[in-house]
């Protein structure tokens, strides 16, 4: 036993002696750089190559490490782990839970056209005296990718564009959609960022949207190709992108529509207030903050800027100063400082408008009279959608969301819905109309409630031919008078008669010309 104790005594003091010997010999430097020899030939022999994937790449959060974290909480690639622990979280306005790989633990996948992929979450403590000139996290994080050499030149690439595609699908998937608006003008919020953003949570669907069922059936299809036409759009050279003017009365829906194709398509909407960009590269710079998968809204167009054709007609004085004079109407050297048609043509489908893909821009108005065609050309809109008055088919739709009829209701009926057509094909009434007496009424009953909509279509049939009647005398009455400025009396002239009507005739016209 003693002997024992002195050959491990001895032992221990070889060791002792080694160590300190390899310290002297071999410097921190001189150590570091050969685990580093080390691992590298370790990587040249072994059959497999490794890819660091860190969280801060130089200043910037590494894209990929949080596509991989994403596509990791996949159910495809969790499911095919070969165990794995897995953290669970709740993201701001999510309204799922993502789970994802925890520290310091491994995953295998196999998901991927069969090949192999071993994930390992790497997680290390930052050293406390590292100096930075901004924050950084205490912890450095990073995946590691280990794949067979051989897999190399097939797998990688593709891989990571899958995971990045799978990563993008999930976060649309969990995350509500987001509604941003430029509406501070031209300030960024801390991160640099033009636009500010909440939650998107307008309830409006394809189903809810009382529009004739086909012209419905016809915007989804458009838009569901738009959605499938990458390839087409690659192949073809087209920016994959595509406009949409919506136009028509107020409350026939073009809101409710752009809602309806933000919750079909899972896409955020950008809100671009117009009057809050003064610039032409200001409205270059907040495209550019846009990302794919996403709706540009610009609603009521016609009343954002002037958008009369650009050299025929000069703009109004009182909006000169969001068009910056008429050098630029021109394409004169001040372009740049301000915001002209041209820099809306070149937004919607020039160069620029290509920086991202799989984008939507959708403009309304009131009056598309007013819009210049070169705005409403294709390529530009690509597709014009009438919103206008309630159709039957439409009103269907309101009084299966509003009352909860069925199909089968509409057609056991005792005259009333077959007033209810007449009177909708003879009476102009918008769907938001219609929408408001269904909310009041509702609580009467559904036939009570669909009275009143008979009787409201009456109201207005009886109003607008009462106004009709009222336009008609008043214009008789105009057309004698002027008649009777025309024929002067007893060899007087015009302007004597003229003069006659105004101060000999009715009181009121007096008092209102002294009035001014
Ligand atoms: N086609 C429709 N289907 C279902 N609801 C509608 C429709 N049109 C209007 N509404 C209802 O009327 C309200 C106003 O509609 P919306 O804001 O979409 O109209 P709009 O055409 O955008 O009006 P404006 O031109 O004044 O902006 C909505 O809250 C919605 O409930
Ligand atoms: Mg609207």
């Amino acid at each position: 036993m003693k002997e024992l104790w002195t050959s491990l005594a001895s032992m221990m003091g070889v060791f002792a002696f080694f160590q300190s010997l390899l310290t002297v010999a071999f410097p921190p430097e001189l150590r570091l750089a050969l685990s580093r020899l080390l691992r590298r030939l370790r990587t040249v022999l072994s059959t497999h190559c490794y890819f660091d994937i860190v969280e801060i790449d130089g200043v910037s959060t590494n894209e990929l490490y949080n596509a991989v974290q994403l596509y990791l909480s996949s159910s495809a690639a969790a499911s095919s782990s070969s165990g794995g622990r897995l953290s669970l979280s709740r993201p701001l306005n999510s309204s799922s839970f993502t789970f994802s790989l925890s520290n310091a633990d491994s995953l295998v996948d196999h998901s991927f056209r069969g090949f192999t992929a071993h994930w390992d979450h790497i997680v290390t403590q930052r050293p406390q005296n590292s100096f930075s000139w901004r924050p950084v996290p205490d912890e450095k994080r990073g995946f590691t990718l280990k794949i067979k050499k051989k897999d190399k030149p097939l797998m990688l690439e593709p891989y990571l564009d899958h995971i990045m595609d799978r990563a993008s699908d999930i976060r649309r998937r969990n995350q509500d959609r987001l509604l941003f608006t430029n509406s501070k003008g031209g300030s960024l919020d801390p991160r640099g960022h033009p636009w500010e953003s909440v939650p998107f949570k307008h309830p409006s669907t394809f189903d809810t949207l009382a529009l004739d069922p086909d012209r419905k059936r016809a915007i989804m299809d458009d838009l569901r190709d738009f959605v499938e036409g990458k390839s087409f759009y690659q192949r073809t050279g087209r920016a994959w992108k595509r406009g949409y003017l919506l136009y028509g009365p107020p409350g026939t829906g073009k809101s409710s529509m752009i809602a309806a194709m933000a919750n079909y398509l899972g896409y955020d909407i950008y809100d671009l207030e117009l009057t809050e960009v003064s610039t032409n590269s200001e409205l270059r710079k907040l495209l550019m903050k846009t990302t794919s998968k996403s709706i540009i809204v610009i609603e009521d167009i016609d009343c954002s800027i002037n958008l009369s054709n650009r050299v025929d007609h000069p703009p109004p004085p009182k909006r000169r100063h969001l068009l910056g004079g008429e050098s630029e109407l021109r394409g004169g050297d001040d372009n740049a400082r301000s915001l002209t048609l041209s820099g809306l043509l070149n937004f919607t489908d020039g160069l620029w408008s290509c920086c991202g893909s799989e984008r939507i821009f959708v403009f309304t108005t009131n009056h598309v009279e007013k819009i210049d065609p070169a705005l409403l050309r294709c390529g530009r809109m690509d597709m014009h959608i009438h919103m206008s008055y309630c159709s039957y088919p439409a009103m269907k739709i309101l009084m299966k969301n509003y009352l909860g009829f069925e199909d089968g209701d509409f057609e056991l009926d005792d005259g009333l819905f077959a007033e209810l057509e007449r009177l909708i094909g003879e009476v102009e009434m918008t769907p938001a109309d219609v929408s408001e007496v269904l909310i009041k009424r509702r609580r009467l009953g559904k036939r009570r409630a669909v009275e009143e909509v008979v009787e409201a279509l009456k109201g207005r049939r009886k109003g607008g031919a009462m106004w009709e009647e009222n336009a008609r005398r008043e214009e008789e009455e105009e057309e004698q008078e002027k008649r009777a400025l025309e024929s002067p009396k007893n060899g007087e002239s015009v302007e004597a008669a003229e003069g006659k009507i105004e101060c000999g005739g009715g009181g009121e016209v007096r008092e209102e010309k002294k009035g001014e």
